[in-house]
């Protein structure tokens, strides 16, 4: 039985492209975001995708990223379950600044333990620690099941909601989360085992790698 689960960040969001800290802010998908989110549906048609099952946050670039990838995929009708589970990471006090007057402001190395550290939040916001205990139950009860019935599954949401969910399934240590970064638009594609180990992967941004 085939068990594939899809990972996809929405494409950029007018607060990507004005580099500002989102988190649960809801901005819109820019132009380019749109076309991205179109490229993520074409290359999943490539890949012959078809999915049974789709689940994205409360938030409109995810919502939106997820419809123009079934609409491209010509499953337009296909139910999303949408929870907050899978918003962003709350960014707290960082919400709405500038990601390099933050740099500017705080250095590098703070403004980086905040955006890809585990356990260090920002100020007022979650850490990816506090992003996992969000995430991963959600994951676990509503999403794992309907994988391993055999239904491939799409996510769409968000750099660090996503990372959250990555670090578990490609079993990486805080260390080598710090350098996993998640680009726009782009799939990955698990192959999930009956033990809901992952088999293989494939970053559709990147090449293909196998589960150590
Ligand atoms: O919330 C945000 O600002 C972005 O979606 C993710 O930001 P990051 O890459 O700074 O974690």
């Amino acid at each position: 039985m085939q068990r594939r689960l899809v990972l996809v960040r929405h494409g950029q969001s007018e607060w990507n492209l004005k580099n500002l800290f989102t988190g649960w802010k809801d901005p819109d998908l820019t132009e380019r975001g749109v076309e991205e989110a179109i490229e993520a549906g074409r290359r999943l048609k490539a890949e012959g995708i078809v999915f049974d099952a789709a689940f994205t946050s409360k938030l409109k670039r995810a919502q939106r990223t997820n419809q123009l990838i079934l609409n491209e995929l010509g499953q337009r009708t296909l139910p999303v379950v949408e929870d907050e589970a899978l918003n962003e990471r709350d960014y707290g006090e960082l919400t709405g600044l500038n990601k390099d007057e933050a740099r500017k402001t705080w250095g590098e190395q703070k403004v980086l333990m905040w955006r890809r550290s585990y356990d260090v939040p920002p100020p007022g916001g979650e850490s990816l620690r506090d992003t996992v205990a969000r995430t991963l139950p959600y994951f676990v009860r509503e999403i794992l099941p309907v994988v391993l019935q055999g239904k491939t599954t799409l996510v769409t949401a968000h750099g660090n909601s996503l990372r959250a969910l990555i670090m578990t399934l490609e079993r990486l240590t805080p260390d080598e989360l710090l350098r996993r970064e998640l680009f726009t638009g782009a799939p990955i594609i698990y192959e999930v085992n009956a033990d809901s180990t992952i088999e293989s992967w494939k970053d559709l941004a990147g090449s293909p790698a196998a589960a150590s």
